[in-house]
């Protein structure tokens, strides 16, 4: 145990070395034996060892030399006020003469030195001696260290500012020598600092400083999730987490040697060339992704910090991050359980959707504005693995082309001027492991178009203004209401990104083309409010060609919640005005067929005429017979489809999918 040797002259003040005791205790506690010794009781020559020789006068150190087995263990006690009594002694009229006293006068002028250290300059210090106590008649303001019994009686204003205490940086020095490394003693000193009183305050400040910057380390590196360590370059950890200490049984009470702790494996990789490393390890069948970073002083390697973050611990900061992320409203609110529908084609189009959510590919959702292809995006995330992760939609129409690139992928500080410190995320890095919605994907630039390539092929992704590749595990659902394959036959949309986004895709069909929904949904928008619309209001809206879609029923719904009439824009003319792409013609038909094939193919099933007729014909196309079967024999031949005997039916070729695809808007 370490020892503390408070060095007294006499036992004359028994009183003060009490207290001083109390005080070192009520800091160090166990951590070290306390003994007060006596220098008049001294034998000549007898020696007196310590780890901390404290000394309460300067004087004794002449005293003190030819007992102390070294004098480099000496710490002179400077003393303070609590922090308590200043406020009395501030509040003395400027200019008032003040009597300090003590039990000597020495100490009196210790006394008065220490409080002009403190700053107090604003009133005169006299001297009292308590050997010749008279001739302070005219003093009204007197200031003693806990001896007011001594005090002139005549004297009206007396300040007992008690002890004097030990002033914080004898504390600190007392710690530094006994090499105490305890979180407990900091935190009790600190404690002990916010209390009094300190002359010497910048080191005092500093002291506060650390202890703030220990406490952040704590906080964040001690009790991280991750295993943190620091070797310098003899091989020795100098610093470890809780982790650290739990993976490879680093201990605080030894000197540890990096290479009697960790397999050979990890240690080769440590000691590898690079400077910055970043690698993946097993250990205890654990997998962590590994960063090492040296540090480097005059080109020489000083030592190097570890960081390793259990793969694990990711998915779950991130499920965190989702549930965050849910409170913020960056989450997909649609389920398919929000879509509403009756028609054939629309139980179809789910299906469909349904099936798509379940893989993991890239999504192309058309249809004209209004039909709903939002929801149809929120449903799918919902749907899917990434459910618990974000799902972020960004109208690549609506943000200016300048924009839209730092937006997607992030940018690095100084990537342009108004840029932010420290650069700032993407949307494609925010949306990690979740879904990225990128709506009006038909509207973007020709650069845009090669940068969302290069995402969607190597799935990594550049910050604007970076060189650093980030990868990106990101599921991309786009969706637009143009006419994408003639687009990209005039020129105006990349055909290979139209490619990488048409892995799956979902066409929803306008509201005219469905009109069994149109029901089922005025009313769900209605949110049973009184009064229904009349059984003519519910016919004039089935004659109206709704060119703003769902959209437009919903504007329409709550107009007649307030006006119990239907708009003026419901008209009957609009409503036999046909479809802008025309009566089905013989390649609309071989669409629908082909579309009810891949469907059922999708399901796992063939299908056969019967079924396809009956299919047809819910979505409004009505064909005999010998037409289908013609329209069959037809896409067989072109090898789209191919025509199994029995109960197999038909099932769709990659060549009739492609064809699909290419003409999805039909
Ligand atoms: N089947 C449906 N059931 C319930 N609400 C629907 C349905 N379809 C669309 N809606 C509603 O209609 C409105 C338009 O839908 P949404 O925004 O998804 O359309 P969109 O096709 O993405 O439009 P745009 O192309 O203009 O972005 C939304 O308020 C949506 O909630």
């Amino acid at each position: 145990m370490k020892r503390i040797s408070i060095v007294y002259r006499n036992e004359e003040n028994s009183l003060v070395m009490q207290h001083l005791e109390a005080v070192i205790h009520s800091v160090f506690r166990d951590s070290a034996e306390l003994r007060g010794i006596y220098i008049s009781r001294l034998k000549p020559g007898e020696q007196v060892d310590a780890d901390v020789y404290l000394l309460s006068d300067r004087r004794l150190i002449f005293d003190l030399r030819e007992h102390a087995v070294s004098m480099h263990n000496v710490v002179f006690m400077d003393r303070s006020i609590l922090r308590s009594s200043l406020g009395e002694i501030r509040a003395i009229p400027p200019g008032s003469e003040v009597l300090i006293v003590n039990d000597t006068r020495d100490t009196a002028e210790e006394t008065a030195v220490m409080l002009y250290g403190l700053g107090v300059d604003h009133v005169r210090f006299t001297l009292f001696d308590p050997e010749n106590p008279d001739g302070h008649d005219g003093v009204r303001y007197a200031i003693t260290p806990a001896e007011p019994a001594l005090v002139p009686s005549h004297i009206p204003h007396v300040i007992d500012c008690g002890y004097r205490e030990i002033s914080f940086e004898t504390m600190m020095e007392i710690e530094r020598l006994l090499g105490a490394n305890d979180p407990e003693i900091t935190s009790r000193l600190v404690d002990y600092g916010m209390k009094i009183i300190e002359p010497a305050r910048t080191s005092a400040a500093n002291y506060l400083n650390r202890f703030l910057r220990e406490k952040l380390l704590d906080e964040y590196l001690y009790y991280s999730e991750d295993v943190t360590f620091a070797v310098n370059d003899a091989g020795e950890v100098v610093f470890f987490n809780q982790k650290a200490a739990s993976l490879f049984g680093f201990r605080h009470d030894r000197r540890i040697l990096l290479r009697e702790h960790i397999p050979e494996e990890l240690l080769t990789l440590l000691y590898s060339a690079d400077n910055i490393l970043k690698a993946a390890c097993t250990l205890n069948e654990t997998h962590y992704t590994l960063d090492k970073k040296s540090f480097l002083s005059a080109e020489r390697s000083i030592g190097f910090t570890v960081n390793m973050r259990d793969e694990m611990s990711i998915v779950n900061s991130e499920t965190v991050l989702s549930n965050a992320l849910k409170k913020s409203g960056l989450v997909a609110r649609y389920r398919f359980s929000d879509i509403m529908y009756t028609s054939e084609v629309m139980k179809r189009t789910v299906r469909r959707a349904q099936i798509v959510a379940g893989t993991d590919h890239t999504v192309l959702i058309l249809g004209e504005s209004g039909v709903g292809k939002e929801i149809f995006a929120q449903a799918i995330h919902n749907a899917s693995g990434r459910k618990d992760r974000p799902f972020l939609g960004v109208n690549c129409a609506s943000i200016p082309e300048s924009l839209l690139e730092s937006e997607l992928f992030g940018y690095e500080e100084g990537a342009f001027t108004g840029a932010r410190k420290h650069g700032r995320a993407g949307l494609f890095e925010r949306a990690r492991g979740g879904t990225i919605f990128l709506d009006e994907i038909g509207d973007i630039r020709p650069q845009m178009q090669a940068s969302l390539l290069r995402v969607l092929q190597e799935k990594q992704i550049m910050r604007v203004g970076g060189s650093q590749v980030i990868d990106i595990d990101v599921r991309v659902v786009a969706a637009t209401n143009r006419n994408l394959p003639e687009k990209v036959q005039s020129g105006e949309f990349r055909d290979d990104l139209y490619y990488r986004l048409n892995v799956m895709q979902i066409t929803i069909p306008p509201l005219r083309r469905r009109k069994a929904d149109i029901r089922p949904l005025f009313d769900y928008f209605l949110e049973n409010s009184r009064p229904l619309p009349t059984q003519a209001m519910y016919e004039k809206m089935q004659r109206h060609s709704w060119p703003g879609n769902v959209r437009e029923l919903e504007n329409c719904a709550l107009y007649f919640k307030t006006f119990h009439t239907l708009p003026e824009t419901v008209s009957e003319d609009a409503g036999v005005r046909e479809d802008p792409q025309g009566l089905p013609s013989q390649a609309r038909i071989d669409i629908a067929i082909l579309r009810i094939i891949s469907d059922s193919n999708a399901v796992g099933r063939g299908i056969g005429r019967t079924r396809i007729q009956y299919l047809l014909e819910s979505g409004h196309i009505t064909v005999s017979d010998i037409q289908l079967r013609k329209r069959l024999a037809h896409l067989n031949q072109r090898g789209f489809i191919e025509i199994h005997k029995g109960r197999r039916g038909a099932t769709i070729t990659p060549a009739g999918l492609q064809y699909l695809a290419e003409n999805a808007t039909l």
